[in-house]
């Protein structure tokens, strides 16, 4: 098997070490947390594909977070919305939504905390992560964002991994393979 995915996005070249991670499956593993010129370049792209009259971005933690910080920081927002993995003492009456995500391998829950709930009620959402990839944490996204109150208006994300990117309501920059063994 391939040791490396060279991933071209938006002028920049990645050579993506390829893990196993299951008996029967492995993924060109993109870390966009650290990639500071990637974050960048990959933000002035996306925001191009957003529709103008977004109120709120929303990505769920861990490597959506530098991402939405850069396109936040473009379309002059105060402030992004992030759910979290795990329930953290500050929270108020946190919404929960739970998901199964292709990297961990494992059933995660997704938290808003009743903060954000009330930021995003009646308010038109953008729902962006790093990946997309079975679509299970931008489901979980979704429902989370719609238990709220609140629109989804556009789902968008650097990379569409495998069947993710056959799917018409997603944006993306590029497609990832994946590496069935
Ligand atoms: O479409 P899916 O199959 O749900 O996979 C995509 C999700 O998986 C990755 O997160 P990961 O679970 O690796 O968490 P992390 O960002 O906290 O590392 C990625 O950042 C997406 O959030």
């Amino acid at each position: 098997m391939k040791k490396h995915y060279e991933l071209k996005v938006a002028g920049l070249t990645r050579n993506l070490p390829i893990i196993q991670v299951a008996d029967d499956l492995a993924i060109a593993s993109f870390v966009l947390l650290g990639d500071a010129e990637m974050t960048t370049v990959a933000a002035s792209e996306i925001v191009k594909r957003l529709p103008e009259n977004i109120d709120f971005l929303v990505t769920a933690e861990a490597k959506g977070i530098p991402l939405l910080q850069e396109l936040a920081r473009i379309k002059g927002f105060k402030s992004y919305i992030v759910a979290r993995k795990s329930v953290k003492s500050y929270m108020e009456s946190p919404l929960e939504a739970s998901v199964f995500s292709i990297t961990t391998q494992k059933e995660q829950t997704l938290y808003l905390d009743g903060h954000d709930v009330e930021l995003i009620k009646d308010k038109k959402v953008a729902i962006i992560d790093d990946v997309i990839s079975t679509g299970e944490s931008l489901q979980a996204l979704v429902n989370l964002v719609e238990k709220a109150g609140a629109k989804v208006v556009v789902k968008a994300a650097i990379l569409a991994e495998g069947d993710a990117a056959k799917r018409e309501d997603i944006v993306f920059l590029e497609e990832l393979p994946l590496f069935p063994l």
